[in-house]
C-alpha cells in the first residue's frame, strides 16, 4: 500500500522521525524520574544516617517527630507513591518498600504527632513563630518550611480546632513571604485561613483575605459564595457594630476549652508543668534532707538520701535508688510487652483507653529476672511496708506528648470495683521511680499542693494515698505533664493495704 505512493511514504518517514522523538522524549522522562528517586533515596539516607548517630535524641521533640511522620505520609503520597507507579519493575519494589513501611508511621501517627504538638504548644505557652523556627522550650529542632506549617494547620482543621488553624495558617503565610522557592500555594493558605478567621468571629478579616483569595484565583467558586455571605453578613446589626469596627488589625482568635480545661485544677496543673509556683507550698521551710538505714542490713552500708518535698501530707524523694544496669534491664524486660495505657471506667468497671492517659506501659513478675525482686527488697527496706500484697512493677514509657492527667492513685469510696480482684485492699502507698532524665517537661505534679517533682533518673518519689483509718487523702491528687523534649520512663510499685496491720506505723515516722 504505502510504496504506491511517494506522498505517503515521506509521511511514513516523518513518522519514524516522530517515534524516535517520542522515545528520546521518554528517556528523558524516565531519566528525570530515576534522578528524582535517587535524589530521594539520598535524602533518605543522608537523614537516617544523622539520625541513627542518637536515635533516641532524634525522634525526642515534637517538632522532629512531626516532620518524620510527615515524610512517611503526607510527602510520600504525593512525591513517591507516584513516582514508583511508573516505574515497570513496580511489583518487585513496591512490594519491598510496602513491607519496609510496616515499621514506618501511619496516617493515625501524623494526626497523633500533631495532636501531641498543639498539646505541648498550649500546655507550654510556646509561640508558634519560635516552634517553627526550631525552638521548643529552649531546645533547638528542625525548622518548618511554610509547607509544613500549612499541613500542620490543615490537620488542626480537621478536627475543626481553628484557633490552631489561625496560629500555623498565618505562621504559613508569613513564612511563604520569606521563601524564595515557595513551598505551598498562597491561595491555598487564604482559603483556609480566611474560613478559620470566619469561624473565630472575624468576619472582615475573613473578607479581606478572601478577596485577596479571588485576586489570585478568580475563579475560586467557593471564594465567591463566601465574599457574597460575609458581606451581608456585615450588614447585619451584630457584625457592623462593636469591635470590628476598630479597624482590621484585631484578630481574635479564642481558644476554646470545656470547663474541665478552664477549671482552676486544671490551669494549676499546667502552671505547675511550666514549672510556676502556683501557691506557698505549706511549712516549706520545715522541709528537710537526711539519710535513712532505717537499720536495715540492705541500707547501712548505703544510706538512702531522702529529701522531703512535702511534709503533709508527707510526699519525699528517695535519691539514687537503682543504679544503671537496673533500669537498663527493666526497660529491656519492658519494652516487648509494652501496650497503650488503659484506665478503669468507673461506670463500666472496665479497662480502657483513654486521651487523658497517653503512656505505653508493661508489667514485671518479681519472677521474671533476679533484679525486678531485687528492687522489691529494696522498696520494703526502704518504706518498711509489705510488698507481698503489692501490685507487679508497673513500667511506663511516655514518648512525645505523653502525658497523665489530675487522678488519685487509691480508689474512692464509690469505686468499690477497682482493686476488688486483687483481694488486697486499697492502694495504700505509691513508689515511683524514674528511671530517665527527661530534657523538658515531663514533671509529677500536685495541683493541690503547688508542688512539683522533675524526674532525676535513679531517683523515685514516694507518698501514702491513705490516712491510717483508710481514707483517701485527696490532696495527693497528681498528675504526670505532657513530655516536652526527651523520653519518660518510670516504675511504679503500687503498696496495697494488706499486711501492713504491723507495718504502719514503720520506721519512717508519718503521723498522718
Ligand atoms: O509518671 C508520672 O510522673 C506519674 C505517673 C502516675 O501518676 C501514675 O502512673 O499513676
Ligand atoms: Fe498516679
Amino acid at each position: 500500500e504505502l510504496f504506491t505512493s511517494m506522498a505517503h511514504l515521506e509521511k511514513a518517514l516523518w513518522a519514524e522521525k516522530d517515534i524516535a522523538d517520542e522515545l528520546r522524549q521518554y528517556v528523558t522522562r524516565e531519566e528525570e524520574r530515576l534522578q528524582t528517586i535517587r535524589r530521594i533515596a539520598d535524602d533518605l539516607e543522608s537523614h537516617s544516617q544523622q539520625a541513627l548517630k542518637h536515635p533516641e535524641n532524634h525522634l525526642a521533640n515534637p517538632v522532629s517527630a512531626f516532620l518524620f511522620t510527615k515524610r512517611f505520609t503526607l510527602d510520600w503520597e504525593r512525591e513517591v507513591d507516584s513516582l514508583l507507579k511508573a516505574s515497570n519493575n513496580i511489583q518487585d519494589i513496591s512490594e519491598r518498600i510496602d513491607y519496609l513501611k510496616q515499621a514506618l508511621p501511619t496516617f493515625e501517627d501524623l494526626n497523633g504527632a500533631v495532636s501531641a504538638l498543639l498539646r505541648l504548644q498550649d500546655t507550654y505557652h510556646l509561640e508558634t513563630g519560635k516552634m517553627a523556627s526550631g525552638d521548643v522550650g529552649g531546645v533547638k529542632t528542625s525548622i518548618l518550611t511554610a509547607s509544613d506549617c500549612f499541613e500542620l494547620g490543615r490537620i488542626a482543621y480537621n478536627t475543626e480546632d481553628y484557633y490552631h488553624t489561625v496560629l500555623w495558617m498565618d505562621e504559613a503565610m508569613m513564612k511563604l513571604t520569606l521563601e524564595r522557592n515557595e513551598t505551598v500555594d498562597r491561595s491555598e493558605i487564604l482559603d483556609y485561613l480566611s474560613f478559620s478567621l470566619f469561624k473565630q468571629g472575624n468576619v472582615r478579616h475573613a473578607l479581606t483575605l478572601t478577596e485577596e483569595l479571588l485576586l489570585l484565583a478568580p475563579e475560586h467558586t467557593r471564594a465567591k459564595n463566601n465574599k457574597a455571605y460575609y458581606e451581608k453578613l456585615l450588614l447585619t446589626d451584630k457584625y457592623a457594630e462593636g469591635r470590628e469596627d476598630l479597624g482590621e488589625t484585631i484578630v481574635r482568635n479564642p481558644r476554646t476549652v470545656d470547663e474541665y480545661r478552664n477549671s482552676h485544677e486544671f490551669t494549676t496543673y499546667e502552671a505547675l508543668c511550666r514549672g510556676e509556683d502556683t501557691q506557698p507550698v505549706k511549712d516549706q521551710h520545715r522541709l528537710k534532707c537526711y539519710y535513712l538505714t532505717n537499720n536495715n542490713p540492705l541500707l547501712i552500708l548505703q544510706p538512702i538520701k531522702v529529701e522531703e518535698a512535702h511534709l503533709d501530707p508527707w510526699i519525699v524523694l528517695f535519691h539514687d535508688v537503682m543504679n544503671d544496669i537496673e533500669m537498663a534491664t527493666i526497660k529491656n524486660l519492658a519494652t516487648p510487652k509494652l501496650g497503650r495505657a488503659t484506665v478503669h471506667n468507673s461506670m463500666t468497671g472496665k479497662l480502657e483507653t483513654a486521651t487523658y492517659r497517653i503512656s505505653k506501659s508493661a508489667w514485671l513478675k518479681a519472677i521474671e529476672h533476679p533484679i525486678i525482686a531485687r528492687v522489691n527488697n529494696r522498696i520494703d527496706a526502704i518504706t518498711g511496708l509489705e510488698l507481698n500484697t503489692a501490685e507487679e512493677l508497673q513500667v511506663a514509657n511516655y514518648g512525645i506528648g505523653g502525658h497523665y492527667e489530675p487522678h488519685f492513685d487509691f480508689a474512692r469510696k464509690e469505686e468499690t470495683n477497682a482493686f476488688k480482684s486483687l483481694g488486697t485492699g486499697n492502694r495504700i502507698a505509691t513508689w515511683l521511680t524514674y528511671m530517665t532524665d527527661v530534657e523538658a517537661g515531663g514533671a509529677t505534679v500536685f495541683p493541690y499542693l503547688g508542688v512539683k517533682l522533675f524526674p532525676e533518673k535513679g531517683a523515685a518519689a514516694f507518698w501514702f494515698n491513705l490516712y491510717r483509718n483508710g481514707d483517701g487523702i485527696f490532696n495527693t491528687r497528681h498528675a504526670a505533664c505532657p513530655v516536652l523534649v526527651g523520653t519518660k520512663w518510670v516504675s511504679n510499685k503500687w503498696i496495697h493495704e494488706r499486711g501492713q496491720e504491723f507495718r504502719r506505723p514503720c520506721s519512717l515516722q508519718m503521723d498522718e
